[in-house]
């Protein structure tokens, strides 16, 4: 699969939020799928948002992997996330240092919630709850604020 451009700070598609997938198991959907796995990767990221490759819709993959920053980061299969929603946060937060492919060259450390359990549809269109901690848990918060228009550094002073 192709490695598709990546949208960087500035573009108007990454402050807008994303709409939601209406047929999870449509072609279009699950190329796409595909694309964004090839593009993160391409890229050393740990994860990617549909905007992020100039498509407005609510759809996330999340790929932990040891890195120098998170060493004892869990080593994840990719998972995509159709029309993810965050139905609990712990009130406990974490600071951690994030980076963006949108904003290359930028690192910061970003307060999450340090757990979090996330109900999805995954790439065969069934109905996922999960729960996540640490830097996973991290993932998830960057890139659902990708669905709603938000970049890391605006989160930070
Ligand atoms: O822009 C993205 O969504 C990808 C981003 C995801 C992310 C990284 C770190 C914390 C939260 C979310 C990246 O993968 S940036 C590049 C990267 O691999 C990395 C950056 C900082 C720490 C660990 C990994
Ligand atoms: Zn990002």
């Amino acid at each position: 699969a192709p490695s598709l451009p990546i949208a960087q700070q500035g573009e108007a598609i990454l402050a807008q939020s994303a709409a939601v997938v209406t047929d999870p198991l449509h072609p279009d959907i699950q190329a796409l799928i595909r694309n964004m796995q090839a593009t993160m990767l391409a890229a050393n990221g740990v994860g990617i948002a549909a905007p992020q490759v100039f498509r407005s819709l609510r759809l996330i993959i999340v790929a932990s992997r040891p890195n120098p920053r998170y060493p004892d980061a869990p080593l994840m299969e990719a998972v995509a996330m159709i029309n993810p929603e965050i139905i609990w946060l712990s009130i406990e937060t974490c600071l951690g240092e994030e980076g963006c492919l949108s904003v290359p060259g930028r690192r910061a450390q970003v307060a999450r919630a340090e757990r979090l359990t996330v109900r999805y549809l995954n790439q065969q269109g069934e109905r996922v709850e999960a729960a996540y901690s640490g830097f996973v848990a991290r993932i998830i918060q960057h890139e659902m604020d990708h669905l709603n228009g938000i970049l890391f550094v605006d989160r930070v002073g």
